[in-house]
């Protein structure tokens, strides 16, 4: 038995050494291989991000254009792959976008012949996932509005052609970089919830999907990336920029954790979430919807005086702003989660590299708090 003690949720643990990511909780900071996120966002491209994330550099104009034509020869969706997706999204069950993601990057694993655990190997599997989830997650989209699925394009990049396999039409420029920032900004996260359990999961040796299948089950989860959805759907719910405030405070009155506050690092402001709200602000402006982004506004306004009060120090995360922003590029609520996984299977994919390159199983102990010299009772003589 041992004499530590467990510290719940494991808060504040180290669970080891990492040079992808700094989450600065204190400050309000988040930097990828020594770059602040902010002079990231908005300047480079998400595949220039994918590429820092990999290999620890930003790429030159002859690597950026290698992985980018990688990461082109991977778009197309196999016509079995194709055949699954479409038929979990007309299923009577109605699996969610992250169900069938779930399903899907299992099922690519499965399928994969090539199963060499060597580095190689591991960059053309994660080159091959943040392609394909992609345009996964627009084929859902398609297939759940009863769509025909839309053909990737080659003329464009990761983020404008994901928005035109979903919609079937070019976006315009404005979309174009926001949703580009909005990956950049999602892309890493040090040992979130997910990151960590796709470390676990290949700590074992086990393989990059393995790694990338688990983490999409625990992103799903409404503390952690689902939680993006569940906005939205708080607002829509609402449904009126008059009652906003009332309806939060009700919530708030009724110890109900409103989605989208609140961080185990974060103690300052999520450096993303102001990031975000910019963005959907000049969008939701542009395409006159702003009905949702005024309506988060509020409920920013009414969370953050309610954590003042209670002397806490929380503020928004990254998933607050992200709904208003979405929506205002014609996004379904129900692919607000997969957009997540889109872009932070860059990230999950960067830590696993980095923990097959220094591994050791990842086995902690348990504070174990049961009884122990139970007396055995054959089964017919127990009550
Ligand atoms: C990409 C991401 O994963 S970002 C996080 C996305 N998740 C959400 O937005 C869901 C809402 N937020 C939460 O559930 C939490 O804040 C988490 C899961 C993010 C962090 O959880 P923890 O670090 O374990 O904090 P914990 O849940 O203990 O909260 C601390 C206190 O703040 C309160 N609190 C935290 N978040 C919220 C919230 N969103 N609304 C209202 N109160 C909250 C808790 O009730 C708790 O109060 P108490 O001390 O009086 O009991
Ligand atoms: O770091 C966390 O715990 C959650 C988070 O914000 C993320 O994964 O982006």
């Amino acid at each position: 038995m041992s004499e530590a003690k467990a510290k719940a949720g494991l808060q504040d643990v180290v669970a080891g050494d990492s040079s992808i990511c700094l989450v600065d909780g204190k400050e309000g900071r988040l930097v990828y291989q020594g770059y602040d996120i902010n002079d990231l966002a908005g300047k480079a491209s998400f595949e220039e991000v994918v590429y820092l994330l990999w290999y620890g550099k930003l790429p030159n104009v002859s690597e950026l254009s290698a992985l980018d034509a990688a990461l082109k020869q991977n778009r197309e969706i196999p016509s079995d792959v194709l055949e699954l997706v479409k038929s979990l999204s007309n299923s009577a069950a109605n699996p969610s976008g992250m169900e069938i993601l779930r399903t899907a990057a299992s099922y690519l694993g499965a399928v994969d012949p090539n199963k060499a655990m060597d580095r190689e190997t591991h960059i053309q599997q994660a080159t091959k996932l943040v392609s394909m989830l992609a345009s996964i997650t627009a084929a859902v989209g398609r297939f759940k509005q009863g769509k025909e699925y839309v053909a990737p394009r080659n003329d464009l990049g990761h983020a404008a052609n994901f928005l035109y396999m979903l919609t079937g039409q070019e976006a315009d420029e404005l979309s174009v970089e926001a949703f580009d920032v909005a990956l950049i900004l999602h892309a890493d996260h040090e040992f979130n919830a997910s990151t960590f359990t796709a470390r676990c999961t290949v700590a074992t040796l086990s393989d990059m999907y393995s790694g990338v299948t688990s983490a999409i089950g625990a992103l799903k989860g409404p503390l952690h990336g689902g939680a993006n959805e569940d906005v939205l759907r708080m607002l829509m719910e609402i449904d009126s920029v008059e009652n906003a405030a009332t309806e939060v405070a009700n919530k708030l009155e009724n110890g109900v954790k409103v989605p989208g506050f609140g961080h185990r690092v974060y103690r300052s402001y999520d450096p993303r979430g102001l990031v975000l709200k910019r963005y959907a602000k000049q969008l939701t402006e542009k395409v006159n919807n702003t009905k949702w982004f005024e309506m988060t506004e509020i409920t920013e306004g009414v969370v953050l005086e309610h954590f003042a009060k209670k002397g806490k120090d929380l503020k928004y995360n990254v998933d607050l702003y992200s709904g208003s922003l979405y929506n205002a590029m014609g996004i379904p609520v129900e692919l607000f989660t997969p957009l997540f996984v889109i872009s932070r299977v860059s990230g999950w994919t960067a830590h696993i590299l980095e923990q097959y390159a220094n591994n050791r199983i990842i086995r902690p102990v348990a504070d174990y708090v049961g009884p122990v010299d139970q007396k055995f009772v054959p089964i017919a003589e127990r009550n």
